[in-house]
């Protein structure tokens, strides 16, 4: 990565041919940090930054992303939606925008940034000038849950329920700062208003007809999420077994460089224990089966890091379809 400072104005890419010039809006916040940290290797990169004094004023956030190839926002809600106002204002200067926040999920005109939900994700954000970035919790339950949709395995008006945990960064500044002062309880439930803003992403790229129920928790460490969906499989269509669920996620993830469907029999099942740190760092996700035969029942768990493939991993590998690059 080469880091320039927004003046003098430079032509969009001019660092060399090869490279591209990115901007992101929230740069110093949590998935932000996470984007520069990954982005620090990259040299095929170019990160344009704003002056610390400058970066909630909108004409010069417009000015520097006049000189970039890409936007990247890690912001809040509403002041997503300011940024892409101002880059709707641009014209033809307008870079491509990938939104880290909740704003554009389930926009219609915007590309869901999850590359290995269907065969032609990749390409649907490649050609994209707006991509969302998936929320965490999303990517553990539809990755779980869209194939075997798809696969027939699974109706769409199935009742399903989604239960996970967090590390207290998924809530960002505010929530890091409660848990690291101590004024934040060890663990806890949230959400149980059955409105949480996952909800709504959740249901449609899983392709459910019927509204998942959703129980967040978070608990008192940093990083690192679970994501379950129990079933009774007596209750799904031909009764699969746990064998049937696997391989269904196993075929649709073959290939996949950041998905993997993890054995029946591994050290999981035979432990019958996932703690969520595992990934930590990376832009791995982990799908599990865990069933009981004898019982008809399983529970599909997804294992990532919210900050990894839940947020600055997802937004790299993103950004790089986005732009053209290979992955790295
Ligand atoms: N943390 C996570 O695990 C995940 C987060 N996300 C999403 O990513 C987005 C960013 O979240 P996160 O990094 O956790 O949040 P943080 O609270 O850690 O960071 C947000 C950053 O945005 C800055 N900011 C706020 N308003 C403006 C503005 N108008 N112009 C420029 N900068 C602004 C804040 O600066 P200041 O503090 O000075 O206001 C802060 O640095 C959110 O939409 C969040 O929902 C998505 C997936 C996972
Ligand atoms: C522990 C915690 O608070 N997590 C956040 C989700 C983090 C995330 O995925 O971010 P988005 O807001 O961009 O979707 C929450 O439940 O709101």
């Amino acid at each position: 990565m080469t880091v320039i400072d927004s003046n003098p104005p430079k032509a969009k890419s001019a660092a060399g041919a090869a490279s591209r010039s990115v901007f992101v809006d929230g740069g110093s916040g949590t998935t932000g940090l996470g984007i520069a940290e990954r982005l620090a290797h990259q040299s095929d990169i170019v990160v344009k930054t704003i002056a610390e004094d400058k970066r909630k004023d909108p004409a010069a956030k417009q000015a520097l992303m006049a000189e970039v190839d890409l936007v990247i926002l890690c912001l809040p809600d509403d002041a997503a939606k300011e940024t892409v106002a101002l880059i709707d204002g641009m014209g033809p200067s307008a870079p491509k925008v990938l939104d880290a926040s909740t704003a554009f999920r389930v926009a219609p005109d915007w590309a869901y940034g999850f590359p290995e939900l269907t065969a032609d994700q990749a390409d649907k954000i490649r050609n994209a000038r707006k991509v969302s970035n998936p929320g965490c919790y999303p990517t553990g339950g539809i990755a779980l849950l869209r194939p075997l949709v798809d696969a027939g395995l699974l109706p769409q008006d199935y009742p399903v329920t989604v239960n996970a945990v967090s590390g207290y960064s998924g809530g960002g500044k505010t929530m890091i700062a409660a848990y690291e002062n101590g004024t934040a309880p060890n663990f806890e439930l949230y959400g149980l208003g059955l409105e949480h803003k996952h909800l709504p992403e959740l249901r449609l790229y899983s392709k459910l007809t019927r509204r998942p129920i959703f129980i967040p928790s978070v608990g008192n460490y940093r990083q690192g999420m679970l994501v379950s969906v129990p079933l009774q499989l007596d209750t799904l269509p031909g009764k699969p077994s746990g064998a049937d669920l696997q391989s269904a996620l196993a075929k649709h993830y073959a290939g996949s460089k950041y998905v993997s469907v993890m054995p029946l029999d591994g050290d999981a099942a035979r432990s019958g224990r996932l703690e969520p740190e595992a990934l930590n760092g990376s832009n791995r996700l982990e799908l599990y089966v865990f069933a009981s035969d004898k019982h008809g029942q399983a529970v599909l768990v997804a294992r990532l890091d919210n900050l990894g493939k839940g947020a600055s991993g997802a937004a790299v590998q993103n950004m790089r379809l986005m732009l053209g690059l290979a992955d790295v």
